[in-house]
């Protein structure tokens, strides 16, 4: 049975809710509540708190410091990984650390599949919270406060970068992304996913080394995953999505995959956590 080194984040500190950080905990339990012949993958999970003292400014630093730190390492062992947040701003850490450890950061991809650009800076953000920031910040365009909230010393080269599934987003991070000619395909032109993400993978295999997904879990159309923090109507359906990774499972190129942005509260029936579940099991589990 193959074993995943899984990295949990219990921090909802870069969102405007207080329960998105539990992800990492109910997730482990649904996992151990499978029955031994039932599970096709065992997932090793470390987890992470953030810390008690310091402002919400400075414990968001010191957590992706924290998770760019396992990242870093597995990249250096060539070890694939998965990622459960926490809010979206562990992307900070977890492409941040993936840079950190790869001799050549200048190929790596990465794929961004959300309802939202998430590519704002402080000076520009409508809300302030950190989760709609994380691709300013690795695409090195982050303001000074956003800068130094960074683990990363390399960034993503613009080119490596595309985003699929984007239906929600303020003019200022559109034009943040134009200007650097990063590669967005909106939800309205989506006509199959599977077709979609391969294509992507196979444009960014010509050029990476080293592809990297990150799932924000309001992607996927809010019917089919009720339990996130922004909901946007007109998402993925959770089905295409699944097929759509079915494809690209254990992809030789591929690093790790995060997924981020689960809320229990709006999650009563456990939808969206059981389709957590199997996000994971079809994007690494070794019988289809
Ligand atoms: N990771 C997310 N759910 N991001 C939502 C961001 C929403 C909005 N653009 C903001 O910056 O406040």
């Amino acid at each position: 049975m193959a074993i995943l080194q899984t990295l949990g984040i219990a921090s909802c500190l870069g969102g405007p809710l207080r329960t998105c950080g539990y992800a990492a905990e109910m997730l482990r339990d649904a996992f151990a509540l499978q029955k031994p012949e039932q599970q096709g993958l065992q997932l090793q999970w470390h987890m992470l708190y953030p810390e008690n003292n310091g402002s919400k400014d400075e414990k968001l630093s010191r957590l992706n410091q924290s998770i760019s730190r396992f990242s870093q390492y597995w990249t250096e062992q060539n070890q694939v990984f998965l990622v459960i947040g926490g809010d979206h701003s562990c992307a900070l850490g977890t492409w941040g650390g993936v840079l950190n450890g790869l001799q050549r950061p200048g190929k790596f991809g990465l794929i961004w599949l959300d309802a939202h650009m998430d590519a704002h800076t402080f000076a520009t953000s409508p809300s302030g919270n950190i989760h709609g920031m994380p691709l300013a910040a690795l695409l090195g365009k982050a303001d000074k406060k956003l800068a130094a909230m960074y683990p990363g010393s390399d960034f993503i080269k613009p080119e490596n970068l595309i985003l699929i599934g984007v239906r929600s987003y303020e003019n200022e991070e559109y034009d943040l992304l134009k200007q650097a000619k990063v590669e967005i395909i909106f939800a309205e032109q989506i006509d199959g996913l599977a077709q979609v993400l391969t294509k992507a993978i196979d444009k960014l295999s010509l050029s990476c080394q080293v592809i990297g997904i990150s799932i924000d879990l309001d992607f996927i159309d809010p019917d089919d995953a009720p339990g996130v923090e922004t909901p946007a109507q007109g998402g993925i359906k959770a089905e295409e999505l699944l097929k759509a990774l079915a494809l690209i499972n254990r992809h030789p190129k591929i690093c790790g995959l995060e997924i981020s942005e689960f809320n229990p509260e709006k999650d009563p029936e456990n939808k969206t956590l059981h389709l957590m579940k199997k996000i994971i099991e079809t994007f690494y589990g070794e019988t289809l």
